[in-house]
This record gives structure tokens, sequence and C-alpha cells, in this order.
């Protein structure tokens, strides 16, 4: 089974390129990372009580009014995702510290739940899941992928359409949003490919489609098969990708570093 680590900054397409590959004629199962990170914060859980913990003091209207709450609990207000992104997001000490709390509160429970998504696909013999990461290379979850697919956008496009989808940003929370992310020529060295969105979605779902005949012929049904049944081997296999993609990180990294 293949896994397809899908990436790209905010707004550059990643939700509408996980679209195509669950759409026929591909239809492969997709595992959404932001939609599990807001799953995993919902009332109730434990990292909800710690981000209350931490930020809920100090940050006006955290919490939503229980009048207008979009996801009314019998555990408490639901956490107003605009005001927790406005406080984490942006380029100063204070943002950087507070990304790098929630990030540590989230992340964790977001991992455990792809972790069982892929097992439950897998259990279903699935030829590839899509894993859909924002942050695929800065949690080095790249190093569990089968491939890294990047999709890539100008950055005045991405600026644009983020604008654009999301009205409720200025343009200032805007560029403030994508400064807080790892720049894109960095990620175009860490990725095994790059599919870019700066034309139309059709010609995207060209690509795509491009992308998955490419990979399907390289995984024929029966390897699929071989190593759903006799476990020893898919063992073996995973163990020999995890020391090559851990060692090609490595590599990448240390290249990054030199350029830096
Ligand atoms: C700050 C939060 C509450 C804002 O929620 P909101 O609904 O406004 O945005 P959403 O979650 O849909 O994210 C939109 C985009 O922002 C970017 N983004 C989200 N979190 C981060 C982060 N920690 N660092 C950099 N970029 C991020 C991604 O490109 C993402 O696709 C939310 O993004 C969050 O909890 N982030 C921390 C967890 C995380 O890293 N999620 C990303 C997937 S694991
Ligand atoms: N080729 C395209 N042409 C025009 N608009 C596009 C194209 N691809 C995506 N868009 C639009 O750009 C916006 C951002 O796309 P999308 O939501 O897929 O990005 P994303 O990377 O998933 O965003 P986020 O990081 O916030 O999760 C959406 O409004 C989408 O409809």
């Amino acid at each position: 089974m293949l896994l397809i680590g899908l990436t790209g900054g905010i707004a550059t397409g990643k939700s509408t390129v996980s679209k195509i590959f669950s759409s026929p004629p591909h239809s492969l199962p997709v595992i959404d990372a932001d939609s599990l990170a807001h799953t995993v914060i919902l009332p109730g859980t434990p990292a909800y009580r710690k981000i209350l913990q931490n930020f809920l003091s100090t940050t006006p209207g955290l919490l939503h009014d229980p009048e207008t709450d979009p996801n009314p609990s019998p555990h408490g207000a639901s956490i107003n995702r605009k005001v927790l992104g406005r406080r984490v997001f942006g380029t100063s000490d204070a943002n950087k510290r507070d990304i790098k709390i929630l990030n540590g509160i989230v992340h964790p429970a977001v991992r455990w739940a792809i972790f069982r998504g892929i097992v439950y696909y897998w259990l279903r013999g699935y030829w590839a899941i899509v894993l859909d990461i924002p942050l695929l290379f800065e949690s080095r979850l790249d190093i569990y992928c089968g491939v890294s697919l990047l999709v890539g956008l100008e950055p005045e496009l991405q600026l644009e359409r983020l604008l654009k989808r999301d009205a409720f940003l200025t343009r200032d929370d805007g560029e403030k949003r994508i400064a807080s992310q790892m720049p894109l020529d960095k990620k175009i060295g860490f990725a095994d490919v790059v599919i870019w969105n700066n034309d139309s979605k059709e010609e995207l779902e060209r690509e795509i489609g491009a992308f998955v005949e490419r990979y399907k012929r390289r995984r024929p049904w029966i390897w699929t098969l071989v190593m759903q049944v006799f476990w020893p081997a898919t063992g073996l296999v995973i163990s020999w990708r995890l020391l090559g993609n851990w060692l090609k990180r490595r590599r990448l990294d240390a290249k990054a570093a030199k350029k830096e």
C-alpha cells in the first residue's frame, strides 16, 4: 500500500487535490489532518482542556458564545478557531511561542488519529491512501510516506485565493498566516513530486490523473494482496522503506541547513 503525503502552503489547493483523489475514477481514501485537528480539540477532549489551560485567561473570545456555538456540547463551549488562529499565526516571538504550545497539544492527538485511519483503510485493501497534511515536512511525517506530493502556487496567487476563500481574513491576517509557514522553496527541496496549481482546476485534474497512473502502474494488485496477507514481508518492507526515507530526510536536512 502506498502512502501519498499531500502537502502545500495555506490555500495552495490541497483540499482541491484531495477532492480529485477521492472522486472517481481514482476513488482513493483521504485522511485530512486539518479536519482531525479540528475534531481533537472539541469540548471534552484532553486537547480542549489543555488549550483552555494555556490560552483561555489571555485570549478574549476564545470560546464561542453558547447561544451561537456551531458545535454545541454538554462538555462546554467550543473553541473559536478564528480567534485562536489570530493569536498563534504570525512572526512575532509571542506568536512563535504560542504556535509551538498549540502544536505540542494538538499534534500528538492528530498523529494517533492518522495512524488509526491508515490501519482502517489498509485492512480494506486500498492500493494507496492520501494523507493531506499541511505540516508534512515540519512534523517529519514525510518519513512514513511512499511519496511526498507538494502542491505549489505562485505567492501572489496564494494570497489572492486565500483572501477570496476566507473573506473574514484581512490582508494582514493572510500575510501573517503565509509568513508563519515553511517557505515554498524549502518545501520544494523536501518534496518527491511538485504539482503546480497556477492554472485551471481542469489542468490540475489532468496532472493528478497522470500522477495516479504513474504510481498505480508501479503497484500491481498482486503486490497489495501479498503485502496484506504475508505480514512478516510487510514488516520487512516497511522497515526497509522507513530506513531509506529517514536517511534521505537526513541528507535533505543537511542540504537545507547549508543553504540557510
Ligand atoms: C490555529 C487553528 C485553530 C486555526 O483554525 P482554522 O480553522 O482557522 O484553520 P485550519 O485549521 O483550517 O488551517 C488552515 C491552514 O492553516 C495552516 N496551518 C494550520 N495550523 C498550522 C500550524 N500549526 N503551523 C503553520 N500553518 C498552519 C495550514 O496550511 C492549514 O491548512 C488550527 O489551524 C490549529 O489548531 N492549528 C494547530 C494544529 C495544526 O498544526 N493543524 C494543521 C494540521 S496537523
Ligand atoms: N486551479 C485553481 N483555480 C482557481 N481556484 C482554485 C484552484 N485550485 C484551488 N482553487 C481555490 O483556491 C482556494 C484554496 O484552495 P483549497 O481550499 O483547496 O486550498 P488548501 O491548500 O486546502 O487550503 P488550506 O491550507 O487552508 O486548507 C479555494 O477557494 C479553491 O476553490
